[in-house]
């Protein structure tokens, strides 16, 4: 339909607000609003379709006729909005993305639907593209955060394009494209918890141990606070391997990881696998007597750890080794010498006869 049909259009409706989206499309004056007759609701319900057609824009002139078609059809959530940042078309899959269905969206501001920290930078873009004289430079894909209608939070990737009024026959128009990124942020998110974790006891593994050594050193050094650390080897344990199965070796390393863990003095801390059958503890801002009770109180849970539900014989008990070493006057120069203090420690441990607690002096 051409626009000068649609000059011709008249709607009886009771819904106001219709009224005000069709005046903010420009083309209230040639449409009148009037209380439709009680009986005939279906025909008011019809031409109230009708207009949300000429609305979202699909017969305003052939090149959006078009587009509002072809954007229908794709597979990718696609929306309009004009300069002043307003819906003006909107196809199933965006709409979906937005938690609303269409009719809702069009003739709303499109910024009310991104997350606060993402607002002003569209605002300011959108004002920016106003002045600009020239044809407004494409912007992203970039990710942002959709707020959608029912409050839920959508990661997205978006990108926008300018459909020059050339095309347009009226303003700029633009043009946005988005791809939800849940499920890739979940995949992202799980990876990166597999790449921290140690698979077999779900404490920190090595790479994860090692950047928290740095960057609790550099805290210890810049705050001037203690840093202690502490290095856990089971004793004996390839005689446990060998007595009674790989299978309940490890077993037996997911419940001492268990007890290790719960040692810890605080949520600062971590707790990490090192090696094979050795764990650290990473005890930011505790001092050499914290470190000690936190020792103690992993040596006295793991002796009296249980194997009975592995099938093992009440009497099987384990015990560990363990060095400590705290940085506390600047005596290590690198988080590297604090460990080689502690595992100093931990072998002094081992040769004075296991199940013992040495500090580094
Ligand atoms: N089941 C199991 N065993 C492991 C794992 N990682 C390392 N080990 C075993 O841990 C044992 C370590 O043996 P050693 O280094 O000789 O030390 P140890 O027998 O504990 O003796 P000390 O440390 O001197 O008290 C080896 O038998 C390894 O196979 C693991 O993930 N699972």
């Amino acid at each position: 339909m051409s626009s000068a049909s649609v000059k011709k259009v008249v709607v009886d409706t009771m819904n106001q607000d219709l009224a005000k989206r069709l005046e903010r499309m420009g083309i209230s004056q040639d449409i009148t609003c009037s209380q439709p007759p009680k009986d005939n609701l279906d025909r008011a319900k019809k031409q109230l379709d009708f207009a949300d057609e000429l609305i979202s824009g699909t017969v305003k002139n052939d090149f959006l006729n078009a587009l509002g078609t072809v954007i229908n059809y794709m597979s990718e959530a696609i929306f309009v909005v004009n300069g002043n940042g307003v819906f003006e078309m909107i196809n199933p899959l965006a709409a979906q993305l937005f938690g609303a269905p269409r009719e809702a969206l069009i003739g709303q501001q499109w910024c009310d639907f991104l997350g606060h920290q993402h607002k002003d930078e569209y605002l300011s873009l959108f004002v920016s593209w106003k002045k600009c004289h020239e044809l407004p430079s494409n912007h992203g894909p970039k990710e942002v955060v959709i707020h959608r209608a029912d409050s839920l939070l959508l990661d997205v990737d978006l990108s926008l394009s300018c459909l020059p009024a050339s095309q347009t026959g009226s303003e700029n128009l633009f043009i946005g494209v988005m791809h939800n990124l849940t499920t890739h942020k979940a995949e992202y998110h799980e990876l990166k918890r597999q790449a921290r974790t140690d698979r077999l006891t779900g404490l920190a593994n090595r790479h994860e141990f090692d950047e928290m050594l740095q960057t609790s050193w550099n805290d210890s050094i810049n705050g001037h606070q203690p840093l202690s650390l502490v290095i856990i080897d089971v004793d004996y344990f390839k005689l446990f391997n060998d007595r009674y199965g790989h299978v309940n070796g490890d077993r037996c390393l997911q419940k001492i990881a268990q007890v290790v863990e719960k040692a810890l003095p605080s949520r600062q801390c971590l707790a990490a696998r090192y090696g094979g059958e050795e764990f650290a503890l990473i005890l930011p801002n505790c001092n050499a007597r914290t470190a000690e009770l936190t020792a103690k109180r992993v040596q006295a849970a793991i002796n009296q750890l249980s194997f009975t539900d592995l099938g093992l014989h009440p009497s099987v008990r384990v015990s560990v080794s363990q060095g400590i070493a705290v940085e506390v006057l600047g005596q290590y120069r690198t988080p590297t010498a604090l460990v080689c203090a502690a595992d100093t420690a931990l072998y002094r441990a081992k040769s004075d006869g296991r199940n013992r607690i040495n500090l580094s002096l």
